[in-house]
């Protein structure tokens, strides 16, 4: 008799839900207390579909809690000095306690530059390089802490997954996802790996993972013969592929052979519904902790 296990299925909307009440009730709190409302600006340039998506779902996530949100869209033709104007106006307009500009910029603008001209006090996502640097650190803190990497570590809590002592293997070395969430994961003791496109052996490491965070949008890369049984795996990845049997003429998978991991993982995200919802929820709650440090409310 042969047993198959099946791992714990770790439901990110369910959590992202959970957190967007909590953040909204104390939106409401701070609204009734002070009438001060928290603003969040995302600034959009060019015409990306998928950009577009991301920046209407999150203007639609701040609704819902209350939080105000103003847009910039700029062409794509656009200078890195138009950019920089609506950062500087944002920068210094009271009612904006947290700016965002969207991921990935036109190839002809400079992202460090522009990136470096939000105030660190209102770098929601967490993506100035004094942040970044700070996180990097020992002994030191970020003001905010990039918001994908962040939910993965907010649902590996809210599980009770342990870290401290842990080998996490992190697959990708982005700067928005990959690099903080290894930093992240040696911040809370574990003893980090990072497996990128350039890895000789990846298979070799992965398989010392107890916590696998992937990042790497390549669909279905980890197989489940990759895996040590009772992993714990993180999946970012969201990648679109052809399925014609769905309306939209595609479906979105992660990173990770979900069908494969999940008789071996003790735990593991899906892929729509892990870690996606939990980006938008981190980004409303760094919103409201901008708010809190800029007044000094409780
Ligand atoms: N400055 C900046 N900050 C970002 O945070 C940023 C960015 N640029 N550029 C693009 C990426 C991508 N990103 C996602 C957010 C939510 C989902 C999400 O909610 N996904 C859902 C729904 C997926 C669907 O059905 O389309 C899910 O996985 O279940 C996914 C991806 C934020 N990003």
């Amino acid at each position: 008799m042969t047993t198959q296990s099946s791992s714990i299925i770790i439901d990110g909307k369910l959590v992202a839900k959970k957190i967007r009440d909590e953040i909204a009730s104390e939106v409401a709190r701070i609204k009734g207390s002070t009438g001060i409302v928290p603003g969040l600006a995302v600034i959009l340039v060019g015409s990306r579909k998928d950009s577009q998506t991301y920046v209407r779902n999150k203007k639609k996530a701040c609704e819902e809690v209350g939080i105000e949100s103003f847009e910039a869209t700029l062409p794509e033709d656009c200078t890195e000095e138009d950019i920089i104007k609506h950062i500087s106006d944002f920068n210094s307009n009271p009612s904006v306690h947290g700016i965002l500009v969207q991921l990935p910029l036109p190839q002809h603008i400079n992202e460090e530059k522009i990136l470096n001209a939000v105030t660190i006090e209102k770098d929601v996502d967490g993506f100035h390089p004094l942040n970044i640097g700070r996180l990097a650190m020992q002994g030191r803190d970020p003001l905010f802490v990039p918001c994908t990497p962040k939910g993965c570590m907010e649902l590996l809590h809210r599980y009770n997954i342990e870290i401290k002592g842990k080998r996490a293997v992190v697959i990708g070395r982005s700067n928005i996802v990959g690099m903080p969430a290894a930093l992240l994961l040696q911040r809370a003791n574990a003893t980090i790996s990072i497996v990128h496109s350039k890895t000789k052996n990846p298979e070799e490491i992965i398989r010392q993972a107890d916590i696998l965070i992937s990042a790497a949008g390549v669909p279905n890369l980890v197989r489940g013969s990759w895996l040590k049984p009772g992993a714990v795996v993180i999946d970012v990845g969201i990648n679109a592929v052809d399925d014609s049997e769905s309306p939209r003429g595609y479906k979105l998978v992660g990173d990770v052979c979900f069908g494969e991991a999940s008789s071996v993982a003790s735990a593991i995200t899906p892929v729509p519904g892990g870690v996606g919802p939990m980006t938008i929820a981190m980004l409303l709650s760094n919103t409201l902790s901008s708010v809190k440090r800029i007044h000094d409310l409780k």
